[in-house]
């Protein structure tokens, strides 16, 4: 096993940064620096030299012991003072020792998923973790990292092989004279797992969407003021506003954050019959979004005014340019022009999205909700078996074996390396 090294904290001038060394020869390379091996988990401070003695840094050294660190390895880390030429200066250094070498982006996380220090999924949350810029991801982030998944996991596969073990034990006595009829607790077993599944199931869209963000589509009739609208929103110019109507055409994304939720607005083509070529585009495109986002603000110049677009349950109706809150009543009344309003709409749509964020499970990739998919597949098939008598018990097994199998995908206990590859490309050197 190779020893590695790498800047842990971001690259350029800062006031502290850290380098990491992990691997048999980590204490050996500290010694070689300091002239010491200091005592583990204490921090020290040292004078660090290369090989001819020069002084690189005054910094704080702290070893970890071989079993008791973040990667699992011997490990070290140094605190040096953040400055590009030390940094560069001691990266030299730790290059020219032999038997060390430059750690590749995630490698320290993929030594702590070999040493079994994290699973596959809590690998996920810290790439997750890393990546948070919004409260509702750091909180789901934490959640996963912190082995939630891999708990439940654990659990779900405790059913699952006792559920495989009665059956297997009523093939083995199939012969004997009184078969002992296990059906009602391996039904049992499955019965359980499938219902905490299929919650998980339920719950892995909004954990997808607190991690890639809700779609916030802003629409209605040309000229509403639906771009003043998402520009007083972003705070910035990002969309073109006139008193022409039809002056947007193509679908504008402003990714912000709403009430602690990563939100991205959408800005759409105002809805109406047109014989212009290139705006009935633009109005096509802008109900297409609007059918697949998380949230739909319809927005109106005149309450008496066909929307052009159905409402339905769960959209947010809102009547524009009331620059005064003169038509605040039963509607929600704004005005990008003056500011009225905004916070008040922005409380409601962030109240609607964290409620249905609320119920966000801790499966949060695609890859997670596929293993579960697959495995209720198998437990589906197994109950059936189970169901069609004691004949089927053998394919009733295998099926179990299956689900056990996705399960086991999950978090990685097999099948991992097709999947390293591309979660550790997410992850930055020094990781
Ligand atoms: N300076 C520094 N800060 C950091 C890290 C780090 O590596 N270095 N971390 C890294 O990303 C995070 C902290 N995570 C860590 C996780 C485990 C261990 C560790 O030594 N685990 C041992 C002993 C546990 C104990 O003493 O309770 C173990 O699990 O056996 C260290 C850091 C965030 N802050
Ligand atoms: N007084 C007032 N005027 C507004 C308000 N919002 C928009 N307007 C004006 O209404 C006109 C249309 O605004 P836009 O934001 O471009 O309307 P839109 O809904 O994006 O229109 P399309 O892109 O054509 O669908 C512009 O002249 C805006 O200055 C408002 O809150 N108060
Ligand atoms: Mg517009």
């Amino acid at each position: 096993m190779d020893t590695i090294y790498a800047l842990a904290s971001a690259r350029g001038k800062a006031g502290v940064a850290v380098v990491r060394i992990s691997g048999p020869l980590a204490f050996w390379a500290v010694h070689n620096l300091t002239g010491d091996v200091p005592a583990p988990r204490r921090t020290a401070l040292r004078v660090l030299r290369d090989v001819a003695g020069e002084v690189l840094d005054e910094a704080l050294v702290i070893c970890f012991k071989k079993g008791a660190s973040f990667t699992g390895e011997e490990s070290a880390e140094l605190q040096l003072h953040g400055s590009i030429a030390i940094v560069n200066a001691v990266l030299r250094t730790l290059s020219e020792m032999e038997g060390l070498r430059i750690a590749e982006a995630g490698e320290f996380t993929r030594r702590a998923l070999e040493n079994e220090r994290l699973d596959l999924a809590q690998v996920e949350g810290l790439a997750d973790l890393i990546e948070a810029e919004t409260e509702a991801q750091r909180r789901q982030a934490l959640k996963v990292f912190s082995g939630v998944l891999g708990d439940k996991v654990e659990r779900w596969r405790e059913a699952l092989v006792r559920a495989a073990a009665l059956i297997e034990a009523t093939i083995d006595f199939a012969d004997e004279e009184v078969p002992l009829d296990v059906s009602p607790e391996v039904l049992e077993l499955i019965g359980t797992v499938m219902l905490d599944l299929e919650s998980e199931a339920r719950g892995a869209t909004m954990a997808e969407r607190i991690r890639d963000g809700f779609e916030v589509a802003i629409v209605g009739p040309p000229n509403a003021g639906k771009s003043t609208l998402l520009n007083a929103l972003a705070g910035r110019d990002a969309a073109i506003t006139s008193e022409v109507a039809g002056t947007t055409r193509d679908v504008i994304e402003v990714r912000m954050e709403l009430g602690g939720l990563p939100v991205t607005l959408l800005d759409t083509a105002g809805l109406r019959e047109t014989e212009d070529a290139v705006e009935a585009i633009g109005i096509e495109r802008a109900r297409e979004r609007a059918k697949y986002a998380d949230l739909r603000v319809i927005l109106l110049a005149d309450k008496d005014a066909a929307p052009e677009i159905e409402p339905e349950e769960g959209d947010l109706l809102v009547l524009s340019k009331d620059d005064d809150g003169s038509a605040r009543g039963k509607w929600l009344s704004v005005s990008g022009k003056t500011g009225q309003g905004i916070d008040v709409m922005v409380a409601q749509i962030s109240a609607t999205l964290t409620e249905r964020a609320s119920s966000a499970s801790s499966a949060i990739r695609e890859r997670h909700r596929v293993a579960i998919r697959d495995a209720l597949l198998s437990l589906e098939s197994a109950r059936n078996e189970v169901l069609l008598g004691a004949d089927r018990t053998e394919l009733a097994a295998e099926e179990l074996r299956t689900a056990i199998h996705a399960l086991n995908c999950l978090v990685g206990r097999v099948d991992v390396e097709n999947i390293l590859g591309e979660i550790f490309s997410s992850f930055c050197i020094g990781k």
